[in-house]
């Protein structure tokens, strides 16, 4: 049973055998109509049909027992259900307080702590060590949410669905086309692992463009990301086709010595910031005092 592509529609929920997946588009539909729901848009809730990408998700994210597992946004339940049945002690954190009963009702005799709030309030630095990141994120906060994981001590990886542009930007390397801050600070704090792309057709309502699982581990092992080269880094990136030396300027260096910084490291006048690997970005930065 696969939505009508062109209405969204999902089939009769008089046509869901109480014995069908949770996940499947007849229960789905049935939940939400059970509880007066329609799917908001601005929640960004588009909910999972699909078991093999559920699967594949809690699999990739090393849902297992004992583990501690973070979900932001659990909707429906479906992904939270899939994890904590594999023995995952789940801690979930959901914004949408009309999904109260429905939770209650899906996640009933699981491991599983549900924390109503927004996920952008959540104190991250507070999760024990070893703690991962498994979800199906709102696509309105991805980026902000990627930081909170790759700042927070205790996370150790995200396996998180994003919008397949996203998972581009997280993949690329200096000089291709999608690399920009958020392929930089991937790559200052850990890995980044394409997993698998996701149809339109795994979703209900079908959202507008094709998603992506990614999988990033972070190495907390290492000594963790200077700030103020953080921060250096999301400015000098920040303007994408501008010169490096003109995102410097806008910082407030001063030509002067800017010129001399990238004449000293060889580099040339107007060569862009995403031209240059994260190693020449901290020369750069050193050479203006930016870091030590
Ligand atoms: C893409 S849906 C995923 C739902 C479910 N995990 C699934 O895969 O079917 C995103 C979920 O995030 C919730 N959400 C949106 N903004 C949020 C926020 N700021 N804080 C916490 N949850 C949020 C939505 O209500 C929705 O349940």
């Amino acid at each position: 049973m696969t939505p009508n592509p062109m209405t969204n529609d999902l089939p009769d929920p008089a046509a869901a055998p109480d014995s069908a997946p949770l996940y499947s588009p007849a229960r789905v539909r049935a939940l939400l109509a059970a509880h007066g729901l329609k799917p908001t848009k601005s929640l960004g809730q588009n909910f999972l049909i699909d078991g093999n990408i559920l699967r594949a998700i809690a699999e990739a994210g090393g849902a297992a027992p004992g583990e501690n597992v973070l979900e932001i946004g659990p909707g429906l339940g479906v992904l939270t259900r899939e994890v904590a049945s594999r023995g995952a002690r789940v801690t979930a954190l959901e914004k949408d307080e009309r999904l109260r009963p429905v939770l209650a009702e899906t996640l009933a005799g699981l491991d599983v702590n549900v924390i109503w709030g927004d996920a952008l309030d959540f104190d991250y630095a507070a999760l024990p060590a070893g703690t991962r990141v498994i979800a199906n994120l709102p696509y309105y906060i991805t980026g902000l949410l990627l930081t909170r994981f790759m700042q927070a001590p205790g996370v150790v990886s995200a396996t998180v669905l994003v919008q397949k542009e996203v998972a581009q930007r997280l993949v690329a390397q200096p000089g291709q086309d999608n690399y920009g801050f958020l392929s930089a600070v991937a790559a200052l704090y850990g890995s980044v692992k394409h997993v698998r792309d996701v149809p339109k057709g795994a979703f209900f309502p079908a959202p507008d463009v094709t998603s992506s699982v990614v999988r990033l581990d972070f190495d907390r092992t290492r000594p963790q990301p200077d700030p103020a080269f953080v921060s250096f880094v999301d400015n000098a990136l920040r303007y994408r086709r501008k010169t490096l030396r003109n995102n410097l300027r806008m910082m407030g260096h001063s030509g002067e010595a800017i010129d001399a910084a990238l004449s000293d490291l060889g580099l040339r006048p107007d060569v862009r910031a995403e031209d240059v690997p994260l190693s020449g970005l901290r020369a750069v930065a050193a050479a203006l005092g930016v870091v030590r």
